[in-house]
């Protein structure tokens, strides 16, 4: 039978802690430097306890900048949000915060039933984003099922939280939260104006109008679909992470491949961070994620497949992260290869910033260049094809690979090709590697029936409204040496700057020397002009992503 609060059988049992505190007592650890060495001020002595329980509050480095030691108040209104729960015996604040994770406070306990009810409500508070604490708990007393009461109650909240995602009824979760209530009112929006169409359709129409009438219907069903299919994603990839947290019960339906492979302990960290890139990927709605299990059956049952999807929808930054998440990079590498340097370099930040907390550290890396040291010792790495290239050359079985990614194959590149024929020939030897090729616009058949008729999957994208203007030329012939038309280029992103108040201008021009005049004469006080062509250095190319003290940018390339 479960035991009460104490622990009775604890040989080590040190004084009765004190009364419960209806304020926690703060202490700040000394430097070592200190005459008194051993952390607590003298006057304090007395109450010093080596405690039984420890719940180190950690803050995620990227939250809070490192050279910040942590504010105490925050832990201090945290703490007593966990009302009615007993708060702390006694709470620590470092003075120094040099590790990666930073420990922000260290909360000791006596009881275990104080612990317990803490710690819950610690996550419970996390889960409601009233803090991003992650609590960590050191027991010195390590009892079998102390462990398993605590993974019982916080299976329970966090079953409790996920589920309120799935029915998407704010019963668990807040209005801003309510991301599936929101997407699901959007179907029945979408089914409504559908049933209009129908209607009209049903009345009588000039052809035209019957046409018109008919292309929106289907418009607005594909939409329709595209939500319904996300939402369908959004519930497998829930069901999953339930799944693993609740010892494998199994959901009532929506039963397809595993979007996640869990493997060891339950990181409770980690679950809430898979969480809240699931509820990231639902609200921004990247085309992709709708077809999420279709591509990953795809790629598990087959060696080769052509990936054609419109620019912008996710191919590059999202089929790293499904694959890793389904386990094909559990013991070797993705590689995911891109024609130029400065792609590889990006791509790895924005998948690092997305899937912060989700993987290991360093579980996805860039190679932008080839060194003979490179291990492929990470989940995902981003590198150019002629990295990919060199690496081939000095290990003709591209061993440490597990699946390989040919990005912008439409772009035909020397190097690109060279690589698609040598992984070709690689593909009988190693039928372990699996091969995407990916583009937005490349010839899908033609690949296809160079890589034995492997299939092509079609990711359907969103359309944006496109608006053409033209611009009436500049008279005359070339003045300043460059073309009438980089003037007209010019005015043109000078004036889009002074109507619009957000947003980044493309502009492409068909020489190194116009981009650099162009840049030269750009001349609007809201935004700044970058050039950006192949022959500028890395560092120069690197501008585009730096912040111009929240300045509009307009990228001027070649
Ligand atoms: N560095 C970044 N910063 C902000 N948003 C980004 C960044 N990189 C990608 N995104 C967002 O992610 C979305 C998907 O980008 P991704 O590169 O995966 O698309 P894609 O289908 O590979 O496009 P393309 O065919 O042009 O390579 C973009 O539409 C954009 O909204």
């Amino acid at each position: 039978m479960r035991r009460s609060s104490s622990h009775p059988t604890n040989t080590r049992r040190i004084p009765a802690p004190p009364p419960h505190h209806n304020r926690p007592l703060i202490y700040y650890h000394r430097s070592s430097s200190s005459n008194n060495n051993n952390n607590f001020p003298a006057t304090r002595n007395a109450h010093r306890l080596s405690p039984n329980f420890i719940i180190d509050l950690h803050l995620d480095p990227t939250i809070a900048p490192s050279n910040k030691r942590p504010d105490p108040n925050i832990v201090n209104s945290v703490i007593s949000q966990c009302k009615p729960t007993p708060p702390p015996d006694r709470t620590i604040f470092p003075t120094t915060t040099t590790s990666r994770t930073k420990l922000t406070a260290s909360l000791h306990f006596q009881e275990w039933s104080h612990t317990l009810n803490f710690m819950t409500a610690l996550w419970e508070l996390r889960l409601r984003g009233a803090h991003s604490f992650t609590p960590k708990l050191q027991s010195h007393i390590l009892v079998a099922s102390d462990t398993e009461e605590l993974k019982r109650n916080l299976t329970k909240k966090f079953s409790d939280y996920i589920e309120g995602f799935i029915e998407g009824v704010a019963s668990n979760v807040n209005d801003d939260e309510n991301v599936v209530g929101r997407w699901q009112a959007k179907v029945s929006e979408k089914s409504d104006e559908i049933a209009k169409v129908t209607r009209l359709l049903k009345g009588r129409n000039k052809p035209r109008n019957f046409i018109e009438l008919n292309e929106r219907k289907k418009g607005l069903m594909a939409e329709r679909d595209l939500i319904v299919k996300r939402l369908r994603e959004f519930r497998a990839s829930m069901n999953c992470i339930l799944k693993y947290i609740e010892g494998g019960r199994e959901k009532e339906g929506e039963r397809g491949l595993e979007v996640f492979v869990f493997d060891g302990e339950i990181d409770w960290e980690r679950i809430h961070r898979l969480v809240l890139r699931e509820i990231r990927r639902l609200v921004d709605g990247l085309p992709i994620y709708a077809y999420r299990q279709q591509i990953l059956e795809m790629i598990h049952s087959k060696q080769v497949m052509v990936l054609i999807g419109e620019t912008g929808s996710g191919k590059s930054t999202q089929l790293v992260q499904f694959l890793t998440d389904s386990g094909i990079a559990v013991k070797e590498s993705i590689v995911c290869t891109q024609p130029r340097k400065i792609a590889a370099i990006s791509l790895a930040d924005r998948v690092n910033e997305e899937c912060r907390g989700c993987y290991e550290n360093s579980s996805v890396m860039s190679y932008p260049t080839f060194s003979s040291t490179q291990q492929f010792g990470s989940n995902v790495i981003f590198m150019t094809d002629h990295c990919l290239l060199q690496h081939y050359m000095s290990d003709t079985t591209l061993s440490g690979i597990s699946c390989i990614i040919v990005d912008e194959a439409h772009e035909r590149s020397l190097n690109t090709d060279l690589l698609l024929a040598l992984i070709r020939g690689l593909l009988c030897e190693r039928r372990d590697l699996r091969l995407v090729i990916m583009s937005a616009t490349a010839d899908a058949k033609q690949l296809s029936d160079y890589f034995y008729g492997c299939e092509i999957f079609h990711v359907e994208g969103r359309n944006f409204p496109v608006e053409v203007r033209y611009t009436p030329s500049s008279e005359g012939t070339a003045f300043d040496n460059v073309s009438p038309y980089v003037h007209d280029i010019l005015r043109t992103t000078t004036e889009i700057h002074k109507q619009e108040s957000e947003g980044t201008i493309l502009a492409f021009l068909t020489s190194q020397m116009e981009v650099e005049w162009a840049c030269e004469k750009f001349d609007a006080p809201s935004a700044v002009a970058l050039a950006l062509h192949g022959k500028l250095p890395f560092e120069e190319q690197s501008r585009v992503f730096q912040d111009f003290d929240g300045k509009k940018k307009s990228y001027i390339c070649h």
